[in-house]
């Protein structure tokens, strides 16, 4: 017999694998996955008899799990930091602050671990395997997990120490790792992409924190103490038995800080953000869904919640008829418009209801340590049941900007502890309203000539114009009756909504309730 050429056993080795690749694939085709499945399981019956490995799964979603498995990240993030050395193929992203690279094991890569003289096996794998869409439609779905292979002899050890450590290491490494995420819910999510996440992020880097804020020292304290005292009281909650959450109300003229105290809330305790825009929720379900993926140490944030949907319902509809001159009402009633117009909350169907389930509501419990902070510029436009203490725990008025909050800024921007120029500026800013936003802008330097001293004579400059203005338009119209009509009937609308008859301290009484 001649002895097969080199080339012609390539060529037969290449056919080969050819036909077989074709069988496979048409098993694949057409041999449904019910009895894939049923082979497959009868298969592992039967080697289970005679094969002395045991092997444990972790996969990434179990069942109709909508949160991923937080054994699955933790296994994953120690395979990451302890086969970096020894595994060949690796996946890499960006570490905490952008400074490392994080290594995972890459799919299908298998590596190996010793605990206690035990040999264990690691394997990152995946199946595709077909879901049932809402349209009763097959549709294929990659399911990843870790497969962890060992001798029955150490299954005691293993099943015990091992995995414990392996838990608490990795969860450990998550933390290190851990690169804050700032959140949106994305508008463009369709099904079949049901099962992945609602939310989309990018790596959170806002610098803003309580130091750099201009507001009265003991208001800073006081709120850093709370937030403080919230994240360390987890014991406190459970004992309690109330979710481990807190509402936050930020309320405000625009430009005085609500959206940088959010940024200095999420820095101080090291939590995610969550940046909900209401308008691009479909209904109350959906609500829920985004809220049950978020992560625990998170910041759930909607900002302007007085013009994100019509959330105040029919009590507002009536307010709206019975005032309709109102200015301000008039103002926000557009501004809804608006909103509409832009981001479609026209199609949203997300009620009050929906949105105090969602801030309370047995859902809300999932996760725990979670602030819900809301914020508005006005206030009085809130259902009182959407802010009423419980929901909204915490009220924080962000008002103008006062000497004391000013030197903060003037720390911040020109390094200026003091200035002879500080005295004329605390008379004007006692006078004059002025957002920390404005007093900011003023105090940049424009060019790189400017100093400290052009930086506070502009500021100075725009408090002279702005106390000129105000003292013109006095002179010449007297009080602003539009502006103070506008206040009064908001104050009859709140008296009426909530049948309360009284002045001015009883409403704030009201609201503050
Ligand atoms: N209290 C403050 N301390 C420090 N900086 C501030 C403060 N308030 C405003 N600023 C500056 O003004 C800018 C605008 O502030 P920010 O967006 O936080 O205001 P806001 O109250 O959220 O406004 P809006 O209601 O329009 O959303 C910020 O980038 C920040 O630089």
């Amino acid at each position: 017999m001649m002895p097969l050429k080199m080339s012609d056993m390539w060529t037969t080795m290449g056919s080969t694998l050819a036909s077989f690749m074709f069988v496979w694939a048409i098993i694949r085709q057409y041999c449904p996955y019910e009895v894939r499945r049923f082979f497959e399981k009868y298969t592992h019956r039967i080697m289970g008899y005679f094969y002395p490995y045991i092997r444990i799964s972790f996969h990434e979603f179990l069942g109709d799990r909508l949160k991923r498995s937080e054994a699955y990240a933790a296994v994953e993030a120690y395979l990451g930091a302890n086969t970096s050395k020894c595994a060949k193929r690796l996946k890499a992203e960006m570490g905490k602050d952008s400074t490392n690279l994080v290594l995972t094991m890459d799919e299908y890569e298998r590596v190996t671990d010793d605990f206690e003289g035990a040999k264990v096996w690691w394997v990152c794998s995946k199946v595709m395997s077909p879901t049932r869409s809402p349209m009763s439609y097959y549709q294929e779905q990659e399911k990843r997990f870790y497969k962890l292979t060992f001798h029955k002899r150490y299954r005691d050890t293993i099943t015990g120490s091992y995995l414990e450590h392996v838990m608490s290491e990795g969860k450990e490494i998550r933390l290190r790792n851990r690169q804050r995420k700032l959140y949106t819910n994305s508008p463009g999510y369709k099904w079949p992409s049901y099962k992945q996440t609602m939310w989309s992020h990018i790596v959170f880097e806002h610098p803003a924190t309580f130091d750099t804020m201009a507001m009265e020292p003991e208001k800073k304290k006081d709120i850093i103490e709370d937030l403080i005292t919230f994240s360390k009281s987890k014991d406190f909650y459970a004992r309690i038995g109330k979710a481990w959450k807190r509402g936050y109300l930020l309320y405000g003229p625009p430009g005085t800080g609500k959206s940088t105290m959010i940024a200095a809330m999420a820095n101080l305790l090291a939590y995610d953000v969550y940046d909900l825009e209401l308008t691009a929720v479909k209904d109350n379900t959906e609500l829920r869904k985004l809220l049950i993926e978020t992560t625990s140490k998170s910041i759930i944030v909607i900002e302007d919640i007085d013009c994100s949907l019509d959330l105040t319902g029919q009590r507002k509809k009536k307010a709206d008829k019975l005032f309709s001159d109102d200015e301000n009402e008039k103002d926000v009633v557009v501004r809804k418009e608006a909103t509409r117009e832009e981001g479609g909350s026209g199609s949203s169907k997300v009620t009050l209801s929906g949105l105090l389930n969602f801030i309370d509501g047995i859902w809300s419990a999932c996760g725990g340590e979670r602030l819900i902070v809301f914020t508005t510029n006005y206030v009085e436009k809130l259902d009182p049941a959407l802010i009423r203490r419980g929901r909204m725990d915490k009220h924080i008025e962000l008002s103008y900007c006062t000497f004391e909050g000013f030197k903060v800024l003037a720390n911040n921007y020109l390094k200026l502890e003091t200035h002879p120029l500080f005295d004329t500026i605390k008379r004007l800013i006692r006078e004059i309203k002025i957002t920390p936003a404005d007093v900011a802008e003023n105090l940049m330097p424009k060019s790189p000539l400017d100093d400290a001293h052009k930086c506070l004579s502009n500021l100075i400059e725009a408090l002279e114009e702005e106390a000129a203005t105000k003292a013109e338009e006095l002179r010449q119209n007297g009080p602003n009756p539009i502006k103070e009509e506008g206040e009064e009937l908001q104050q009859k609308c709140f008296i009426k909504e909530n049948g309360e008859v009284g002045g001015d301290k009883e409403i704030d009484h009201a609201i503050n309730q």
